[in-house]
């Protein structure tokens, strides 16, 4: 006899997590499934220890300018085996502290789950029945069909790999290589980007981009776009990629090659056909309500969802709503367009709304501004090697659309035009607001 629970949650991130806070309120009984650790990517694997590097990363880069503040100090040398093992030891405890939560919420089991019916999963051997099935499995980082692929590594290596590289490859000029390029940078690492498309970050407002692009090269990162890589090959123990630019081959050579490809679904094990849920192997197919179109039992949120941002407040947010619907009958549908977020090189890139680009595709009335702010108060004062700012308004209705910044403190200035697009503050009312002063917040009234 399978056991039968009102919610069976598979994956215990972020989004199993948001789905679990809901259902558990509402006295839903719940199964919650988990393959490795609980907490999920985010805590354990992703933002969070990246965020040690890249607080490491910030402090060589006031130690750069310390002269500036007429300070004196000797050439810092990082100790990368030291700062990998300072990041495991603050995540440490996480996978425990969230599998109590989890068990708090339901019953755990500690398992891979995958389809065995419209209604039932198998994990390793036991069957379980849901009302409701969750799908809130994450991402993988995304194969590349290379020769050599297998010499890769992953942002999971590089958290853990207490080895220092001289040389670092990224395959994808995205968030994550962009990221741990400057931590490897700063650090005394020689790093160079292959990027496919015709420039870094794609999806990403593009002046912004070429800002932090400037501010990555000054650091000696270089960026090749446009890049097709054929393949990887071990000589001599060490890694070559061999790639093309504009049809002309050309290789680089390093001690790490790692994949900034972009993540996928991880949707492969759950063994789909078999839960009657409709998908083409990348995608499931979900209404606007986070449901599998093909099985009204099913529900997606997270990174295991297609088409929307792979963030963890994201995956959060979703899992939320999965709940609700659960809980209420499908009534919410998520709504995007004030989701801040931030790449995390240093300085930062952080970016709210829409782009020049898909504002002026849309064909509204805006108004943008730019500026360069190194050359502001809070600029000099600190020394800033790069401080952009570009502020989209609608002039028809007064509204900000779009903020992208490039340092500045921009990692949380975003959230004052993310808070005016979501509750519709008059981009006027913004400029004339008061700020406490000499503050990086008080430029905002200068930004647009
Ligand atoms: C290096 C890195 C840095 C990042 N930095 C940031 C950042 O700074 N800010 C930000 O917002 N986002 C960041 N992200 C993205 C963020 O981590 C993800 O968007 C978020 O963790 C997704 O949460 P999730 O719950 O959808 O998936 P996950 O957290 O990946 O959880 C899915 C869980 O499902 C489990 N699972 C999978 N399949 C099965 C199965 N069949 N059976 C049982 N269990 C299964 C997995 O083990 C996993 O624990 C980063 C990602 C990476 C890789
Ligand atoms: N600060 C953050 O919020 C943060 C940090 C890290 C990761 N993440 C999330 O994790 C996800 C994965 O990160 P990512 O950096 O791997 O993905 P990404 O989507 O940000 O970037 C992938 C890049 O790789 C390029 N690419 C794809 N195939 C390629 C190939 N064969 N050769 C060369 N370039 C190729 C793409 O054009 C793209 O620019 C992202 O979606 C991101 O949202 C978020």
């Amino acid at each position: 006899m399978s056991k039968q629970y009102d919610v069976i949650i598979i994956g215990g991130g972020n989004a199993g997590f948001g789905v679990s806070a809901v259902a558990h309120a509402a006295g839903k009984s719940i199964a919650f499934v988990e393959n490795w650790d609980f907490g999920g990517t985010c805590p354990n694997r992703g933002c969070t220890p990246k965020k040690f590097l890249v607080a490491a990363a910030q402090t060589l880069h006031e130690i750069e300018r310390a002269e500036v503040h007429a300070i004196k100090v000797g050439a810092p040398k990082l100790d990368w085996a030291a700062l990998i093992k300072r990041e495991k030891s603050m995540v440490g405890f996480i996978p425990d502290a969230m599998a109590d939560l989890a068990m708090k919420r339901g019953d755990v089991y500690r398992g891979t789950a995958r389809f065995t019916g419209p209604n039932t999963i198998d994990v390793d051997g036991l069957v379980l029945t849901g009302s409701n099935i969750v799908i809130a499995t994450g991402s993988v980082p995304r194969p590349l069909p290379i020769p050599g692929a297998e010499y890769l590594a992953t942002s999971d290596d590089v958290l853990s790999n207490e080895n220092q590289p001289d040389e670092v490859v990224f395959i994808g000029g995205g968030v994550i290589a962009m990221e741990f390029s400057h931590v490897y940078a700063r650090a005394g690492t020689k790093v160079t980007i292959l990027e496919v498309a015709p420039r870094l970050l794609p999806q990403l407002d593009e002046d912004a981009v070429a800002a932090l692009q400037a501010e990555s090269e000054r650091l000696g990162i270089t960026v090749k776009t446009g890049v097709e890589v054929k393949e990887i090959v071990k000589i001599d123990g060490r890694l070559r990629v061999a790639y093309a630019i504009d049809g002309v081959d050309q290789f680089v050579d390093a001690d790490q090659v790692v994949n900034g490809a972009g993540r996928i679904a991880n949707v492969d094990a759950l063994n789909l056909d078999a839960g009657n849920v409709k998908h083409d192997r990348l995608a499931i197919e979900v209404d606007g309500y986070l449901r599998s179109t093909s099985n009204p039992s099913v529900w997606v949120c997270g990174d295991a969802l297609v088409g929307s941002a792979q963030l963890s407040p994201i995956a959060t947010y979703e899992g939320r709503i999965v709940g609700e619907n659960i809980v209420s009958g499908p009534s919410v549908k998520p709504e995007y367009k004030a989701i801040p977020s931030g790449v995390y090189t240093v300085p930062a890139l952080s970016a709210v709304g829409l782009t020049e680009k898909s504002a002026t595709e849309k064909g509204l009335n805006v108004k943008v501004t730019t500026s360069d702010m190194t050359g502001w108060f809070s600029g000099k004062t600190y020394a800033e090697t790069v401080a952009y700012a570009k502020v989209i308004v609608d002039e028809d209705t007064d509204r900000i659309i779009g903020a992208h910044m490039v340092g500045h403190h921009s990692e949380d200035l975003i959230h004052h035009f993310a808070m005016a697009i979501r509750y519709g503050i008059p981009a006027s009312d913004l400029k004339s607001d008061i700020f406490a002063f000499p503050t990086f917040s008080s430029d905002i009234k200068s930004m647009f």
